[in-house]
């Protein structure tokens, strides 16, 4: 069977997303974190393919998700999708657009469209312009982001800032008008040297259009949510059966750990409401001298508190401090720092005993799952805007729960390590 539908991911706390997200509609959807292992994988109708490409050197982003969208392409896939985060998260030199111009490419696309917008989760697009709820998103916390600063809402802007290639918008009253009318644009723009559209959304409606008008594209690119809408169509067109083959997840006992990176609100949040019934060490970058040090007193720590229950290990800090961090080691040592830090813990706790990890974001489960050397996992059923809760195959597996920074219940991490246990064992 070739593919209906390829997706190269960002990071992987979407990507994990995406694939639960057509795992919840019916579609097999296989996940791996290395191209190389697109071949191999079994006959499925989607195919995810993330990696944690979302800040690193634009050519170096280029370069990895070619490598997976050649791979996809290698295996038929009828369509590539360029999922990113509903925030836009990128920097004035990439990687939206570099990506972007590398898959119009790879596939021969004409052109595509950029639909990051988010109904559900308040997170609109109106006049080209991206909202957070009723702020526009550069007024919004994400102002804030360690690494991905949102400073412009203007989406056209933002992105014709990382492309050569002329960004034009496909403003709400055409979307309301329906498919004619959005062809007919898009031709005229197009013989005006136009090849990317920054989609306007506001209701779930207006991405039941946008999916039945890029459902054929060969690159669509955006944030997951418009993912659900395409797999009724291709239904509808009989490019999938009517029902795919829903496998849950192994119940995994052992150790439960939540490693926190991200420094979003709602990260704070989660953590302040774990620690009301088990402990969260909080690590302060600013006094870590040394990697191995700043690991093994976290592991000691850790140790015995976890013969009781799971525990919580964090970096994540307010603004202030995040400034203060990196102005001691640049924004990329601050996160590296981080990252590398949580990533070696992660593994010496697996060699401790650990079986069940909630990771709070994108970079910080790419990282993780880096660290852990995971590069493929079964997804299992969708948590909700966000989540992604996967395992490992294997006679021992892990449980890994990878979770967007600003998204989840504030009750996310408690819950989430119970589920993944054998009810029995439940602690
Ligand atoms: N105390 C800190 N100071 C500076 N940067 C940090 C700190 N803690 C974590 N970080 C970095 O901030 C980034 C947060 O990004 P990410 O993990 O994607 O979270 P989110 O999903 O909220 O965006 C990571 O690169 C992480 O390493
Ligand atoms: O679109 C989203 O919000 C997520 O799918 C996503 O990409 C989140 O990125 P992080 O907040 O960096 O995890």
């Amino acid at each position: 069977m070739k593919p209906v539908f390829g997706v190269v991911a960002d990071d992987l706390t979407g990507g994990l997303e995406t694939a639960a997200m057509l795992i919840a509609a019916g579609i097999d959807c296989a996940f791996v974190t290395d191209p190389d292992l697109v071949a191999n994988v079994g006959d499925v109708p989607a195919i995810v393919v993330a990696q944690k490409t979302r800040v690193i050197p634009a050519d170096d982003a280029v370069a990895r998700i070619e490598k997976a969208a050649q791979a996809l392409l290698a295996r038929g896939a009828r369509q590539l999708f360029f999922k990113y985060c509903a925030t836009f998260d990128s920097t004035d030199r990439g990687n939206i657009g570099p990506v972007a111009d590398m898959l119009m490419q790879l596939t021969g696309a004409d052109y595509t469209a950029f639909c990051p917008a988010s109904p559900s989760l308040h997170r609109t697009v109106y006049n080209g312009h991206l909202f957070l709820g009723t702020e526009l998103i550069s007024d919004s916390p994400k102002r804030n982001d360690p690494l991905t600063p949102m400073t412009d809402p203007d989406l056209v802007r933002v992105l014709q800032r990382q492309t050569s290639t002329r960004v034009g918008l496909l403003a709400h009253p055409l979307i309301c008008a329906g498919l004619a009318h959005l062809e007919r644009a898009i031709a005229s723009a197009t013989g005006q040297g136009i090849r990317y559209f920054i989609t306007d959304a506001i209701y779930e409606r207006d991405l039941d259009v946008l999916a039945a008008l890029t459902s054929d594209w060969k690159l669509m690119t955006g944030n997951a949510t418009i993912v659900q809408h395409y797999p009724a169509i291709w239904r509808a067109q009989g490019l999938i059966p009517a029902t795919g083959n829903r496998v849950g997840l192994p119940a995994v006992d052992g150790g439960g750990v939540v490693l926190a990176g991200s420094c979003a609100e709602r990260t704070l949040e989660q953590l302040a409401d774990f620690e009301k019934c088990r402990p969260v060490l909080r690590m302060n970058l600013l006094a870590v001298d040394d990697v191995e040090s700043a690991v093994g007193s976290a592991l000691d720590w850790a140790r015995p508190r976890l013969e009781a229950g799971p525990v919580a290990i964090s970096t994540s800090e307010s603004p202030e401090v995040v400034k203060l961090v990196q102005e001691r080691h640049g924004r990329k040592g601050a996160a590296e720092l981080a990252e590398t830090i949580l990533g070696r813990l992660a593994l010496s706790l697996r060699d401790a005993g650990v079986r069940r990890f909630v990771v709070a974001g994108g970079e910080t489960s790419g990282a993780i799952v880096d660290h852990l050397d995971i590069r493929s996992l079964r997804v299992g059923p969708y948590g909700g805007p966000g989540i992604g809760t996967a395992a490992t195959d294997g006679a021992d597996p892990i449980a890994l729960c990878l979770k967007s920074g600003k998204l989840g219940p504030v009750d996310l991490f408690m819950t989430t390590l119970k589920s993944m246990q054998n009810p029995e064992n439940a602690n």
